[in-house]
């Protein structure tokens, strides 16, 4: 006996051997019929009988290519290795397969260094393999996990005999980032983005004219709050200045290999500002989040554009200065730039005064005269101006999760099997936020009785 299964039916041949039918026991068929027939149209009528369910599985099958646009999945004695164009698929130790639509994505490998992780097979294709663009930081090395399409547009994994807080990890396959990334790419692309269990306050951007004081206002935040917000390291071509560090203040770089970096698609944003280039790398913000800490960024107008379309979702402040004879002070106060520059600054200073302040690019305007006042003003939109407030967040609890894992999903809730009767492990995902290029935010994540989900 075979099954036969297609995307939207099932058919079960059940040979006449299989029904104890014998075709040459004259007490099966009636006599008016038997009559009739001479052994060789016996012979025909069985070979019919065995041909039937086939060439009705045939004439199923290309109707529904017909309607859907595609051929059936898979055969079932064989699930996830062969496709119907006869490329057989061979799934490794750990790897997991997931469809969706005419592709199928096999997630695993992630313990070689070399591999993406990831292996994409189109049966629309002739060759069946398709190589990607992989964005974003793959996930460390892990034996099994379990994964489920969500939304049709990306995919969770979940890992097994792992921690809680590092356990989710999402693979986005056709989300608005992706399909931008494939348009500039010109190939196929996924990206990766890593769950974060817990509260998840929106990175902000701060953007201004140069010298208007947004470093000055950052300083102060981070010294007031360190455990609560996180400066995400840009990377520049500018020369660093006298007491300026690599790695602290920006990635020192040179424009060849920024060039290419930006190619390679590891930037969430970049502009070319006051004749450099700088930009904000997908890890620099990752490496924020993943510290639990909410990410800042001091970007100029155009990067601030970019991260607006980006999905960041993050608050947008612009900060003025009081008059543009009080910038010109500050710049050239500030001692940093040579003459030519400062002038370079302030013509650009005009432009972005213009944009910041009239494009409703911003969600908040501040205008930093007296610092205080403006640090003030800051700490208020933010929501930071009690005490209580700037208390950080209860660490979340951290539990382990079993080797093997089953998924399911209830409304927004997916279900996760805790290794104890009666208990299931609940990854909650109505809040959730962000997403590549980037961490995936707003998760929670806790233990529940069954009676109690
Ligand atoms: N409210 C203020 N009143 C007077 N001086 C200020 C005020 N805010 C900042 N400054 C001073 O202005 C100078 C420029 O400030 P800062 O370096 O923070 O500007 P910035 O916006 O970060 O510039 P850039 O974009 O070039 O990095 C510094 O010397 C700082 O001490
Ligand atoms: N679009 C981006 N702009 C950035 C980034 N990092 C800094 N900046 C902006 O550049 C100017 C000049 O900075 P400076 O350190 O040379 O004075 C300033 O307006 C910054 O906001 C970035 O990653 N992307």
């Amino acid at each position: 006996m075979a099954v036969y299964v297609s995307s939207s039916f099932i058919i079960i041949i059940i040979p006449p051997s299989f029904l104890h039918l014998d075709f040459s026991n004259p007490n099966l068929l009636p006599p008016s019929f038997l009559k009739n027939f001479h052994k060789r149209d016996l012979k025909i009528f069985k070979l019919w009988w065995l041909l039937q369910p086939i060439l009705l599985l045939l004439l199923y099958t290309t109707i529904l290519a017909l309607y859907q646009g595609e051929a059936p999945a898979f055969v079932a004695d064989d699930m996830q290795t062969r496709f119907s164009n006869g490329f057989h698929l061979q799934l490794k130790d750990f790897e997991s397969a997931t469809a969706v639509g005419n592709k199928t994505y096999v997630i695993g490998g992630i313990d070689d260094q070399e591999s993406s992780g990831v292996r994409i097979f189109d049966k629309s294709t002739v060759n069946g393999e398709v190589i990607p663009t992989v964005l974003g930081t793959k996930p460390t090395a892990f034996e099994s996990h379990s994964t489920m399409l969500l939304n049709k547009d990306r995919i969770l994994i979940i890992k097994g005999n792992s921690k809680s807080n590092v356990s989710v990890w999402f693979l986005e396959v056709d989300t608005r980032f992706v399909g931008d990334q494939k348009k500039k790419f010109g190939t196929e692309v996924v990206a990766w983005s890593k769950g974060v269990i817990g509260d998840a306050e929106r990175p902000i951007v701060i953007s201004g004219p140069s010298g208007v004081g947004k470093g000055t206002l950052i300083n102060m935040l981070m010294k007031e709050f360190p455990s609560m917000f996180g400066f995400s390291v840009s990377h520049t071509t500018r020369a660093p200045r006298e007491k300026e560090e690599n790695g602290v203040h920006y990635h020192f770089t040179n424009r060849s290999v920024m060039e290419e970096e930006i190619k390679a698609g590891k930037f969430l944003e970049f502009a070319a500002v006051h004749g450099n280039l700088y930009g904000t790398s997908i890890e620099a913000v990752e490496i924020v989040a993943d510290a639990g800490k909410r990410c800042i960024l001091d970007i100029d107008v155009q990067g601030a554009r970019s991260v607006r379309a980006s999905s960041l979702e993050a608050i947008f402040i612009f900060i003025c200065p009081p008059s543009f004879e009080e910038l010109e002070k500050r710049l050239r106060a500030r001692g940093t730039e040579t003459e030519e520059q400062i002038q370079k600054r302030l013509k650009n200073a005009k432009a972005e005064l213009e944009e910041g302040t009239s494009s409703g690019l911003f969600d908040h305007i501040l205008v930093n005269n007296d610092l205080e006042a403006c640090y003030q003003q800051l700490k208020k939109i933010l929501g930071l101006n009690g005490s209580m407030d700037a208390t950080p967040k209860a660490a979340t609890e951290v539990f382990d999760l079993p080797m093997d894992l089953s998924l399911s999903k209830i409304d927004e809730k997916i279900l996760i099997n805790s290794g104890k009767a009666n208990q299931k492990i609940v990854l909650d995902l109505s809040s959730i936020k962000g997403g590549a290029p980037g961490r995936t935010r707003g998760l929670y994540m806790y233990t529940a009785d069954d009676g109690n989900l």
